[in-house]
């Protein structure tokens, strides 16, 4: 494809996605179904370069006006530049830019001499916004919670994220399944928490792979192994996966529990949990039983209250753990709606903690790194729910033989309440769970 060819389509997509009617990663998907002609590198470079859109959309924003044509057009050529400047600087963290000779052909005069006076930029002169690109609503809670820390969470959370994969127990050992991977020349290291994970070096095609296409292995954060991993789920019990949705946790649940009890996997979304169903045929396992519900106090819900032995509550949340993957999200969530997810968490949670026969486990979940949606919903919840006893999940973790347990906790007395994963720290997305016994 011609560099400007290429520049057009990044500043068309640039302009669909900027609409945040639909997540970015919808608005990509279609764009790529609607051309279909479109190679492998070219899919990669337009997808990079919306996605360092979004990441650092107030520094953009700030440089866009001082160039010429039109607005998706100089965004999409920052993208384009910062996404190689990347690249470049993974190779060698000294790198200052990357190459920009491909770029260059998509260029005009003018543009070039603009691209090359924010090349010039220095980082330190910018202002802190145009460094952090975080709505302030965002800020202020980050500081609050890391301190010093604050400044590797911000460049964590603008990098992409490792490809981490679960290997289905049920079906394989992790290491001959990293064997296998090996002989496939994909190399991958094993994930230092979760023991189901494989983190995949660079970012290798999997979808025609024997391992994936078998269902030995699936892609999975090592932080969401870590939450399934939680639920500890055992063979012969009655567990239920209350927000299924596409069953990332259903299948790493059902494999846990080697394909025997009882597996519900609830969602009010039908459509996501069609999205199970082919993953479910490929894991091999027979114990799971997707179904659809109304909202949270569902018939069926009543039905099997007090049967049941674990529940996994995954809320819905504002996904402020994953803008590594969703940088969308920081533009598209707003105080306003993340206030509504919280009274949806509270209600979900309360409803799902009737599942639970005496001495049963609820884990309540989520990705968000905001405590508005994690201490404080299980805060309320442990006050108002006297028979649920909280676990301290730093001893959950440490009996399943997870190291540095205590390391992916804080809270409590002694820091180990709830389980706090942060992409700086533990280069997982940022994700939260807390854990009670039934009385
Ligand atoms: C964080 S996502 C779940 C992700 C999933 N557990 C996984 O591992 O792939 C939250 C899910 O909650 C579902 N949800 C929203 N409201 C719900 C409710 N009242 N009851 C059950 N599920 C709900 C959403 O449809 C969404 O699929």
């Amino acid at each position: 494809m011609h560099p400007n060819a290429l520049i057009e389509a990044c500043a068309q997509l640039v302009r669909q996605a900027l609409t945040f009617e639909h997540p970015a990663d919808a608005v990509v998907s279609r764009f790529f179904r609607d051309n279909r002609g479109l190679g492998q590198r070219e899919r990669a470079a337009l997808a990079e370069t919306v996605y360092t859109v979004l990441r650092k959309k107030l520094l953009f924003d700030h440089m866009a006006p001082s160039g010429s044509g039109p607005r998706e057009r100089r965004l999409a050529i920052l993208g384009y530049a910062h996404w190689q400047d990347e690249e470049a600087r993974r190779a060698n963290p000294q790198a200052r830019h990357g190459p920009r000779d491909f770029l260059q052909g998509a260029l005009n005069d003018r543009e070039r001499q603009w691209l090359a006076q924010c090349d010039a930029v220095d980082e330190a002169d910018l202002l802190e916004r145009h460094r952090h690109n975080l709505p302030e609503w965002l800020v202020a809670p980050l500081k609050a919670q890391l301190g010093d820390e604050f400044w590797p969470e911000v460049t964590a959370l603008s990098q992409s994220a490792p490809l981490d994969l679960r290997v289905n127990i049920f079906k394989e050992k992790r290491q001959l399944a990293q064997e296998e991977l090996a002989k496939a020349a994909i190399k991958t290291e094993v994930t230092p928490y979760s023991p189901w994970g494989l983190r995949a070096v660079g970012k290798p095609q999997l979808a025609k792979l024997p391992a994936f296409v078998r269902g030995a292995i699936e892609v999975q954060d090592e932080g969401s192994q870590l939450l399934a991993l939680l639920v500890d789920a055992k063979r012969g019990e009655m567990v239920v996966d209350f927000c299924a949705g596409a069953g990332g946790k259903t299948l790493a649940l059902g494999a846990s529990m080697r394909s025997t009890g009882r597996l519900y996997a609830f969602d009010v979304s039908a459509h996501r949990l069609d999205a199970l169903k082919p993953r479910l045929a490929r894991s091999g396992l027979s114990n799971v039983h997707p179904a659809a519900i109304a909202h949270e106090r569902d018939d069926r819900i009543k039905r099997l209250a007090g049967k049941i032995d674990r529940v996994l509550v995954d809320a819905p949340c504002s996904g402020l753990g994953t803008l590594r993957r969703n940088p969308d999200l920081k533009w598209r969530q707003n105080p306003k709606t993340i206030e509504e997810l919280v009274v949806k968490q509270a209600a979900i949670l309360d409803s799902a903690a009737r599942l639970l026969k005496p001495g049963g486990r609820l884990v309540y979940a989520t990705c968000s790194v905001l405590p508005q949606e994690n201490e404080e919903i299980a805060e309320a919840f442990s006050a108002a729910h006297p028979e649920f006893v909280p676990l301290e999940v730093g001893e959950v973790l440490a009996q399943l033989k997870v190291p540095d347990a205590a390391s992916l906790c804080s809270g409590g007395e002694a820091g180990t309440r709830y389980l706090r994963l942060w992409p700086h720290r533990h280069k997982t997305d940022g994700f939260f769970a807390a854990v009670w016994q039934r009385k």
